[in-house]
């Protein structure tokens, strides 16, 4: 028989992912044993599964199991399952290469970390599973042969640079991976893992609530504090000790689930370093009976605004595990959400399109949505820094809310946290604005931009700001297209200070006639210059006008109500969008010295070729007070200097 076994380089990627594995990314090291066993435990939940939905192929799940073998004289820890198993295909893709999107993106982050546990946590929640294996040994061999296959692949590597792989005869069904163990070194976080009580440690602290058994042989090294109980082996001969308890945290009542339990699993499914910022776990009784066990991460993962960013709830059927990203049952804008949804009366065959189409689905996507929901709000009240750092994190997503769907608006804007003008530090909600509002003010100003500084100093805030107005100052991509489509919070209007025509209630309501007949005869004054100025700036804006916005500046641009923001007109464009030019409309400070000279230049001698000049550098400098792009930079500073060596 020919030799099957070749040589292969792992993929570039995955090579420098394993070094930064072994070269100590993970201080736990402790963690590799949860690792493997979690990817056993998925071998033997798709096995299951498979023996389910297609019972034709008469699938042996009659003793699903994971086994941790010792071997203290080869030095070597092993674990096996009868589970799935792979084809020698599936080793090359799934061991040898990262097929997972942004990995590149992802190494050059972990790169730049500033410290170890940033560089942890980001590794972390890439979750790089099989390679931790590398951290404790110096050689790992896997064999595995897939259900419903003859033949066995043997797999192995110093994870350096290349593996070995190669065909094997006589493999049961399933996956064993052994390990073989470097030397225990204290200082370098590496235990004795062949260690019988140091096993059993792990596998209670991080893999208890296995699904499956995790056998070991009774007389493991080491003394036993175990409560884990002994049974006689199921093929060997020698007793076996199941070692963790195996009950489904989400089944489990409340009461008896303690905050590290649930940090474990929630680390197991979540690949996150940190503890979870929340916790829901809930059961509903009734027509439709299910388990949910939610949680809120306390950062988001370095994914979360990639197009295929995944969902993070996985969806169970009476404890066998169905799917992972399942979209039927969280809203896009609740991503980050991670955790377990166990449906009682569902068809394991079930797919993706008939949960989208399940109307029982559909009640408990809506119900989950609004615990979660509900739990922010809740940690809004009693907890205002977890709160806070939860908006940092999640609230760009949560946001998106406001646009995805109507079903939670009021509870969405809620929880809107947003800079204002009322504090340079801290965030306000809507509630806390609308307290604050003067005496009939019945509108919720707000401007978009790109940063806080360029939206605080625009033009646009100086009435505002001379007249005590609070103004929201909104920089997430997403409040450009949120405010266009929420009309209101709570019966107060949301209005765009950069739109519109500006009528700041308190003025009109006490305008005496002398105010009036002012304004009139001002209009009057400046009609001249307003219908020229419309002319000679024809194509760049639709209307010239008097403004009651400015306070020191000469001019600024302005939109209609429904106009698209220059920041979304930009934004559209960027995703490839064709758009008509939006024209704006220039408003003049009719009490600024430059906008008076002007008038009265225009009124002795409109034809001057000079004042087209001074028009369009007023637009110019309103375009870029606002942060805006000039059309043609190079025609404004060449008119700008000229203009400049004249004076001078
Ligand atoms: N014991 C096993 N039996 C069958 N397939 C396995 C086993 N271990 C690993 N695999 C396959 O190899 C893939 C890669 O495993 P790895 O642990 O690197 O990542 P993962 O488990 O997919 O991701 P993560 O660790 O982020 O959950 C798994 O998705 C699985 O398909």
């Amino acid at each position: 028989m020919a030799d099957t076994t070749e040589t292969l380089e792992f993929q570039a990627e995955t090579r420098q992912l394993l070094q930064l594995v072994i070269h100590s990314i993970y201080s736990n090291k402790d963690i590799f044993l949860r690792e493997l066993i979690s990817n056993a435990s998925d071998a033997l939940d798709k096995l299951r599964l498979e023996s389910l939905t297609h019972s034709d192929l008469a699938l042996d799940t009659s003793d699903l199991h994971i086994t941790l073998e010792v071997d203290q004289d080869a030095r070597t820890l092993t674990v096996r399952d009868n589970g799935i198993g792979m084809t020698r295909d599936d080793v090359v893709d799934l061991i040898g290469t990262i097929a997972k999107s942004g990995t590149a993106g992802l190494l050059a982050k972990i790169k730049e970390a500033k410290d170890a546990d940033a560089a942890q946590s980001l590794i972390g929640q890439f979750g790089v599973g099989f390679y931790s294996a590398f951290m404790v040994a110096d050689k790992v061999t896997l064999h595995t042969r897939r259900a419903g296959t003859d033949q066995g692949t043997v797999w192995e590597s110093d994870g350096e640079g290349t593996y070995t792989i190669g065909d094997a005869a006589d493999l049961p069904i399933g996956t064993a991976v052994t390990l073989h163990l470097k030397a225990e070194d204290s200082e370098d976080g590496l235990a004795d893992y062949l260690a019988g009580w140091k096993i059993r440690q792990i596998v209670k602290q991080y893999s208890d609530f296995i699904r499956w058994p995790i056998r070991m042989a009774a007389q493991a090294p080491a003394t036993a504090e175990t409560d884990a109980d002994a049974e006689s082996g199921a093929g060997g001969g020698d007793a076996l000790e199941t070692l963790n308890s195996m009950k489904a945290l989400w089944a489990r009542p409340r009461s008896e689930v303690s905050e590290a339990e649930y940090h474990e699993f929630y680390q197991q499914i979540s690949h996150d370093w940190q503890p979870p910022a929340d916790t829901i776990h809930m059961r509903a009784e009734g027509t439709f009976e299910y388990e949910a066990l939610l949680f809120l991460p306390a950062h988001a993962p370095f994914d979360l605004f990639s197009r295929d960013a995944k969902r993070g709830v996985q969806l169970y059927v009476k404890r066998v595990f169905i799917m992972d990203d399942c979209d039927a049952l969280m809203p896009n804008y609740l991503r980050f959400v991670k955790g377990v949804v166990d449906a009682h009366d569902l068809s394991l065959n079930v797919s993706r399109e008939i949960l989208q189409q399940d109307r029982q689905i559909t009640a408990v996507r809506r119900r989950l949505v609004k615990k979660v929901l509900a739990a922010i709000k809740d940690m809004q009240a009693t907890n205002t820094d977890a709160y806070t750092s939860l908006w940092e994190q999640f609230g760009r997503v949560l946001k998106e809310g406001l646009i995805e769907e109507r079903d939670n608006t009021d509870a969405l804007l809620q929880l809107v946290s947003a800079h204002s003008t009322n504090d340079p530090e801290k965030t306000t909600t809507l509630r806390e604005y609308v307290s604050r509002m003067k005496d009939g003010q019945n509108t919720i100003y707000y401007l978009t931009g790109e940063t806080r500084a360029l939206v605080e100093n625009s033009p646009h805030m100086e009435a505002f700001t001379a007249k005590g107005y609070e103004v929201l100052i909104l920089t997430d991509p997403v409040d450009e297209v949120w405010t266009d489509q929420i009309p209101a919070f709570d019966g107060h209007r949301f209005q765009s200070i950069a739109k519109g025509q500006l009528d700041l209630d308190d003025d009109t309501d006490t305008e005496d006639e002398q105010t009036k007949a002012d304004k009139a005869q001002r209009e009057q004054d400046f009609a001249g210059l307003l219908a020229w100025l419309q002319t000679s700036l024809a194509d760049y804006v639709k209307q010239v006008r008097l403004s009651t916005r400015l306070t020191t500046s000469a001019a600024c641009l302005v939109g209609d109500a429904h106009d698209l923001t220059p920041t979304l007109e930009k934004m559209y464009r960027a995703m490839g969008q064709e758009l008509p030019a939006v024209k704006r409309i220039l408003e003049l400070n009719p009490t600024h010295p430059l906008v008076t000279a002007l008038q009265q230049a225009h009124h002795k001698n409109a034809d001057d070729p000079a004042l087209a000049e001074t028009a369009e550098l007023v637009y110019g400098a309103a375009l870029l007070a606002e942060g805006g792009d000039l059309p043609d930079p190079a025609r404004f500073t060449r008119l700008l200097t000229d203009r400049l060596t004249k004076v001078l």
